[in-house]
């Protein structure tokens, strides 16, 4: 049996970090080190003060507590990490590409092709490889050909450990897996992998395939799980000229125990790092294959989130009068769900590019996310300077502030902490008629139009 002692893992991103956290808390024995380029965000990973960490998950502070030092460690050495390590897992960033062949759909391998040429070049002795980012399905096979053709003649086995910790509640999902998926060719590697989450994962809820399943399934459960999510958003604007209520339709439809009841919440639109991404490069991947009709079923569910997200936005517009021109409009919540301070490809954004092109002004709270990165996330998209962009956009910390003086307020973010508000001190604060576009159907609809709102929900 293959023994596993010291573990790399070259990435201490949203993956990285709390993947291997959990991993070195529930083997005491195995050395795990968490490594990236970014100095930054490891001096954050060992910074003394845990509210410091760089990734905010509920119950990743504790565990980070219980075995930074002992058994778990942040460094920025990658080569020593890699020379020491049996196995080396790679949790780096596979983003969209923006450029070249592929651009806008496919998955920019780049990082990881970095990570296979320098574990080739500093290995001296075998190494299992883990893909834990995810890839495009045969990147194995390029991952061999590198480590192969450029490696010191030592053993790599290279397995596919897709990761489907949701952000918010990666701890939770971490610990309690609904399954771990390990692909591979060799049974020794694999075996090696399967001990490592034996621990705490029971058996049955391990599985292994062949290389391509494992990769393959992981883009296929994030189409699956978007594809909902965009299917009740398209079911939420039938049921506005319908007269149903998306939110009775969704519960009606869940407790079909072959449908089930789970992400059938209506939504002013998915974002996150991953569902756009995933199903973006399933489409360039079946488009690659020649499977056209394959490519534009999944295609259809972006464009139907795109669909869902400027028209929450053309909403406030149309309401407002046919201009928010010179208006203020607050937004609740700029992350892309809650409990988590990850903001990429949220709704948020895309909503207040739309209502800057028509000239709002912007106050933003969310209870999590910095200043710094809504604008980074506005001047990300080049629509306008950076100067206009603050200009237009105020970010304030406290909601009572966001909402005053405000005509209408929207809320693009979940966050349980929106439902407690002193809604009637808002109302007073507001210009009238005040206006709540409540993008996560969150607020009680009942309550806030008793206290004199106009309230507009999603698909109700
Ligand atoms: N975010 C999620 O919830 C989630 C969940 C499941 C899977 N994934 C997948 O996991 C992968 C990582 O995602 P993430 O959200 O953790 O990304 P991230 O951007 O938060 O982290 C990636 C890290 O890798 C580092 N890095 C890149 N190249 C490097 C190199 N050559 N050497 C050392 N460090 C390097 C970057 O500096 C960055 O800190 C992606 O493929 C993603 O699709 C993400
Ligand atoms: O009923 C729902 C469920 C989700 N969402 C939205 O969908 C997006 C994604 O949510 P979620 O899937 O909970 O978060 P992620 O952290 O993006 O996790 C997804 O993407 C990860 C990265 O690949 C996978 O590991 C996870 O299994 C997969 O759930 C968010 O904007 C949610 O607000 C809805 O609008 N309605």
């Amino acid at each position: 049996m293959r023994k596993i002692n010291k573990i790399a893992c070259i990435g201490a991103g949203y993956v990285g970090g709390p993947t291997m956290a959990v991993i070195a808390q529930r083997n005491p024995n195995i050395d795990v080190t968490v490594v990236d380029l970014n100095a930054i965000r490891i001096a954050a990973w060992n910074d003394a003060d845990l509210t410091k960490l760089p990734i905010y998950e509920p119950g990743l502070d504790q565990i980070v507590a219980e075995a930074r030092g002992r058994n778990l460690f942040f460094s920025t050495d990658v080569e020593s990490a890699i020379d020491q390590a049996d196995m080396i897992f790679i949790s780096v960033n596979t983003p969209t590409k923006t450029y070249g062949k592929g651009k806008g759909q496919a998955a920019d391998l780049k990082f990881i092709e970095l990570c296979a040429r320098q574990i080739a070049r500093v290995a001296t002795t075998d190494k299992i490889v883990v893909e834990k980012s995810t890839l495009p399905v045969r990147t194995a096979e390029a991952l061999k050909s590198i480590l192969h053709n450029t490696g010191n003649n030592v053993k790599f086995d290279i397995l596919s450990n897709p990761e489907f910790l949701a952000e918010g509640t990666a701890v939770s999902d971490l610990q309690n897996p609904d399954r771990v998926l390990i692909g591979g060719e060799s049974q020794e590697a694999i075996q090696a992998l399967v001990n490592i989450y034996a621990t705490w994962v029971p058996s049955e809820r391990i599985i292994t395939t062949n290389l391509w399943s494992s990769e393959l399934s992981k883009l296929v459960a994030n189409a699956f799980l978007a594809q909902r999510v965009s299917s009740i958003n398209a079911i939420s604007e039938l049921c506005e000229v319908t007269g149903a209520d998306v939110n009775e339709v969704a519960h009606a439809i869940g407790m079909d125990s072959r449908i089930g009841s789970k992400f059938l919440k209506a939504s002013v639109g998915f974002g996150g790092s991953c569902f756009q991404k995933d199903i973006l490069n399933l489409v360039y991947i079946a488009k690659s294959y020649g499977l056209q009709e394959v490519a534009d079923y999944w295609e259809q569910v972006i464009i139907m989130n795109d669909h869902q997200k400027i028209r929450f936005a053309d909403n406030i517009i149309k309401t407002l009068y046919n201009t928010v021109n010179g208006k203020n409009i607050a937004f609740l919540g700029w992350s892309f769900k809650k409990d988590t301070n990850d903001t990429r490809e949220s709704a948020a954004i895309y909503v207040a590019d739309h209502l800057l092109d028509e000239q709002a002004t912007i106050t933003v709270y969310d209870p999590k996310v910095t200043a710094e990165q809504i604008y980074a996330d506005l001047d990300y998209l080049g629509t306008r300077t950076s100067e206009e962009n603050r200009k237009l956009v105020k970010v304030v910390n406290d909601p009572y502030i966001a909402c005053q003086d405000a005509h209408a307020i929207a809320v693009l973010t979940e966050w349980d902490a929106f439902k407690t508000y002193n809604w009637k001190l808002i109302y007073e604060n507001m210009y009238k008629p005040a206006f709540v576009f409540d993008g996560r159907n969150l607020l009680d609809k009942k309550q806030l139009n008793e206290i004199g709102f106009q309230f507009y929900s999603i698909g109700q």
